[in-house]
């Protein structure tokens, strides 16, 4: 049952994966990688914060090296809660492996970072460290241009940093991150109940469904799960075999390139790529590759009782470690949102094509709703009312994969062709 799955256990030499092996396969490069670092950390939390020590010796823990690109990718990103969490820990690991030249280096950021936050207090005593440094390297002239920095700092604080103000500045330095993260998306991805206005207070049900004994069904009914009534939201169990999983992965696999979220800007006449709202990889595949994939499309449209012909191909996705797509709509606005596809989506099917260990949901944060993935089941749901009219509250996200990985794959259906079995209704009746 959907609602079981919860959550649970600490992450494992995930940074050992995703950082120094399958960052340089699976990434485009180490950048990428860090960016599913940080991602992870702001999402889940400690869990997925691979600073900090773990049991059993697991190699799950960040070098100081590694810290340090990770806190200068922050930078680069404008990231300066992130950039601060990985360089202070960086700052520590250089301590206490004696390392002066990294330390410096990390000191010149520390201090950058924390003007930019307005924390010149901190950013006097790393000055001060700085100095300390330079003076045991013998270098004179740099002590001389940090020591009128650290004047200019001590001028606009109103004095001297007293002594034992200085040892009071602790790492343990909380910033509030700049990167706004839905609340409702983050519990949902961590497992965490959430309750809505739009959250179904019915009780929900299991149902076998044959669409009035249709002879695709009638022999194996879909085990239909409701998540939420209004919206249509349901999950349809073991909907595919084994065979069916691996034929998609295949077909899928040879055409794959990065997932892009690509929208149209009518001033520019131009497509955009919108960056960092997405990371996993697309392969399409089409029903008439196969006829065992035409078949399973049949069946799909069977339970969702629209017209198979009016759907696209299947997008089949690939996600790594720290793979998610951020809080969207699969329908699009406008005249005709998808130019040659006869209509908005009205449906999304999405296949769940393995078991993921951790992470992975697919969320609602409107509705409450998380959809845990299982291998050859899908979750599907009704994009617009019945008139037509794109329905906002299903907006939704792939949580960041924590552990393992994650294959699904949508199929859209759109509005041609369906007139009859979606009739146009006058009002915004669901
Ligand atoms: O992978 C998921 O769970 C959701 C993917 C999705 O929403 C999409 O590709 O439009
Ligand atoms: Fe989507």
């Amino acid at each position: 049952m959907q609602q079981s799955c919860v959550y649970h256990s600490t992450a494992e030499n995930i940074s050992e994966n995703i950082f120094r092996s399958v960052a340089f396969s699976k990434y485009d490069d180490l950048d990428l990688a860090a960016d599913a670092i940080v991602r992870l950390q702001e999402l889940y939390g400690d869990v997925a914060d691979f600073t900090l020590p773990r049991e059993n010796n697991s190699k799950d823990v960040l070098t100081a090296d590694e810290m340090f690109d990770i806190g200068s990718r922050c930078m680069d990103n404008n990231n300066t809660c992130g950039a601060l969490h990985y360089m202070l820990r960086a700052k520590e690991l250089f301590e206490a492996a004696n390392d002066v030249d990294s330390l410096i280096m990390t000191l010149e950021h520390l201090v950058d970072l924390m003007e930019q936050e307005g924390n010149l207090d901190y950013a006097l005593n790393y000055t001060l460290l700085q100095i300390e440094l330079y003076g045991s390297l013998g270098e004179k002239e740099t002590v001389e241009v940090l020591k009128d920095s650290a004047n200019h700092y001590k001028h606009v604080l109103g004095g001297e940093l007293k002594a034992e103000e200085k040892a009071t500045l602790s790492e343990a330095y909380h910033c509030v991150p700049s990167t706004y993260i839905d609340p409702n998306y983050q519990q949902l991805c961590k497992g965490e109940t959430v309750v809505t206005e739009h959250t179904d207070k019915k009780p929900l049900h299991c149902h076998l469904y044959t669409n009035n004994n249709h002879p695709l069904l009638r022999l194996s009914p879909a085990k239909i799960e409701e998540i939420n009534t209004a919206f249509g939201l349901n999950f349809a169990h073991d909907v595919l075999t084994e065979r069916e999983i691996e034929l998609l992965k295949q077909a899928a696999s040879s055409k794959f390139e990065a997932s892009k979220i690509v929208t149209y800007d009518k001033k520019t006449d131009n497509f955009i790529i919108q960056p960092q709202s997405r990371s996993s990889n697309t392969g399409w595949v089409f029903d008439d590759e196969n006829k065992v994939i035409r078949e399973m499309s049949k069946r799909v449209a069977t339970i969702l009782d629209v017209d198979v012909d009016s759907a696209e191909a299947y997008q089949v996705l690939s996600y790594g470690i720290g793979g998610f797509y951020t809080p969207h709509h699969d329908w699009g606005s406008g005249d005709d949102p998808f130019p040659g596809h006869g209509g908005n989506r009205i449906a999304t099917w999405i296949f769940y094509l393995n078991d993921v260990k951790e992470g992975g949901a697919t969320v609602f944060p409107r509705i409450g709703a998380a959809v845990w993935p299982e291998k050859g089941g899908a979750a599907f749901w009704r994009n617009v009312y019945y008139n037509g009219t794109p329905n906002s509250l299903n907006l939704h996200a792939a949580c960041p994969v924590l552990k393992g990985y994650k294959w699904a794959s949508n199929k859209w259906f759109h509005q041609h062709r369906n007139e009859f079995k979606w009739p146009c209704k006058l009002d915004s009746e669901l």
